[in-house]
């Protein structure tokens, strides 16, 4: 019984990241239908972003895809596993949005960070030397070895985020889900994370995050998921973030504009820049188009 169980486990470690959603409709129990027919399929080595404006379903989808609510229709498969079985193995991390965590609940930063082996320890959870080196390598990746007998809730918000990516670390899931990570931190502890879910994503891990930050996802996700209670446009960024699958997403509440020449410089300078707003949110960059004018002596030619 014990070598069939090393030997289902080491053939889930073997698997290649991947995420299936296929179908999946997610019903609460009050009847409200938040996500329909939502399908989309991520593999190994990728940063994905999950973008939809406020109430589109994206945390729904991360809940199903954790198994915190069961689709009504549907369903999700992790490395090619039920989520149960994925989840059992350790297979899926999951950073929570800030608002879902209880920051006066008295705990330890590495105790947080601990939890994140909870699924490697026996009913006794009895931390091992393995489990104790773990967090400590994690907290150290995250810059938060410092902070670790600090109360979690004496942490500034950037500080937080970090604790509960160690706690994703440790635990050592290939798949990762970011619900919200860049929200209300600096753009130094930004690039930071963005720079760790890089070295992540090139040791094969498949991570999803959902962001409002629409101006960083053309810089570092390789795939876009665009949600309105349903999935609007999946693939690749380059073809799916495009203003025509945007508009679509954000629907009246987006506006995109282009500002070039007088308007954007007091020189002739040709750059514009291409800029997305909304009504709730400040302006997000979304690119700059640099074509280079010719020198005037060129053009007498
Ligand atoms: N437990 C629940 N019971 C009933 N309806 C819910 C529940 N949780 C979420 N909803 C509804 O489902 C819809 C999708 O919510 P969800 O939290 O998935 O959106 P979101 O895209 O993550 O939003 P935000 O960007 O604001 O975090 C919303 O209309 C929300 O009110």
């Amino acid at each position: 019984m014990d070598r069939i169980d090393l030997l289902t486990r080491s053939d889930t470690l073997a698997r290649p990241a991947s995420i299936a959603v296929q179908d999946v409709s997610v019903t609460y129990p009050n009847g409200f239908t938040a996500v329909r027919d939502a399908s989309f399929e991520l593999g190994p080595g990728t940063i994905c972003a999950l973008v939809g404006v406020n109430g589109s379903g994206k945390s729904t989808i991360f809940k199903a895809i954790m198994g915190f609510v069961a689709p009504a229709t549907g369903q999700v498969r992790l490395c090619g596993l039920p989520v149960d079985k994925a989840v059992s193995k350790n297979i899926v991390a999951y950073v929570p949005q800030s608002e879902d965590v209880d920051w006066n609940f008295p705990v330890l930063v590495e105790d947080v960070v601990m939890m994140g082996r909870y699924g490697h320890m026996n009913l006794f959870r009895i931390p091992s030397k393995t489990d104790r080196r773990k967090v400590d390598e994690a907290l150290e990746r995250v810059n938060m070895s410092a902070y670790r007998k600090r109360q979690i809730g004496e942490l500034s918000g950037g500080q937080k985020k970090r604790v509960f990516l160690a706690r994703a670390l440790a635990q050592e899931g290939r798949i990762i889900l970011l619900d919200e990570p860049f929200t209300g931190i600096d753009v130094t502890t930004e690039s930071a994370i963005i720079n760790l879910l890089r070295e992540l994503r090139d040791d094969g891990h498949l991570i999803l995050v959902s962001t409002h930050n629409l101006g960083s996802v053309p810089d570092f996700c390789d795939q876009v998921v665009l949600l309105n209670r349903t999935v609007l446009a999946a693939g690749p960024t380059a073809t799916t973030f495009t203003q025509e699958n945007l508009e679509r997403t954000f629907g009246g509440v987006l506006r995109n504009f282009e500002l070039s020449g007088q308007a954007l410089h007091e020189d002739d300078d040709a750059r514009s820049l291409n800029v997305i707003t909304d009504d709730e949110r400040p302006l997000v960059f979304y690119g700059v188009k640099k074509t280079k004018k010719k020198p005037a002596r060129d053009k007498a030619k």
